[in-house]
């Protein structure tokens, strides 16, 4: 009997770091902090500029800034040390008419992107869980 409750409390002891380890594995660390952020931004550009479905909303748009702004959103979405500076999202987006097939072609830009940066699948599912979050505020404004 002994034994078990020293075993067990081995192991609530040894389980306890790896919890606060997972914990500390934030969003941000997981997509490789500002630098894989700002290269999956690139790779995402470049798959929203081969997409018809999607690119007549990109015609006339400052692809700079569209990429500074999209890398500093996700960096402050996913838990890193930056302030996002550009618009919110509703305002953004309204007046684009963006529909729910619209943004599923984005979104599949966005996994092209991140299987081309070999991200795992865990990290994949939780970004793309975040963003589905953002789907009222950019569809149909
Ligand atoms: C989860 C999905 C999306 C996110 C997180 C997102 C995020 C953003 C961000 C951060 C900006 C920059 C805002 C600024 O410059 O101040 C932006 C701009 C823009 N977004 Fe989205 N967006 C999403 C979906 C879409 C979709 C589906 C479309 C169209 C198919 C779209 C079209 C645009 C366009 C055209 C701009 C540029 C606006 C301009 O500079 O005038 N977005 N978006």
């Amino acid at each position: 009997m002994q034994k078990h409750v020293v075993a067990i409390i081995l192991a609530i002891v040894l389980w306890q770091p790896l919890c606060q380890a997972q914990v500390g594995n934030s969003l941000y660390q997981q997509l490789g902090e500002r630098a894989g952020i700002n290269e999956l931004m690139t790779t995402f550009v470049l798959e929203i500029a081969e997409d018809e479905r999607v690119i007549e909303h990109f015609r006339n748009v400052d692809i700079e800034r569209f990429h500074h702004m999209l890398g500093e959103h996700l960096c402050e979405l996913t838990g890193g040390p930056c302030t996002y500076t550009g618009a919110d999202m509703v305002e953004v987006h309204r007046g684009m008419a963006i529909t729910r097939s619209e943004f599923n072609a984005i979104v599949e830009n966005l996994i092209k992107a991140m299987e081309h940066h070999q991200l795992p699948t865990a990290t994949q599912n939780r970004l793309l869980s975040t963003l589905a979050e953002l789907h009222g505020e950019i569809v149909g404004q």
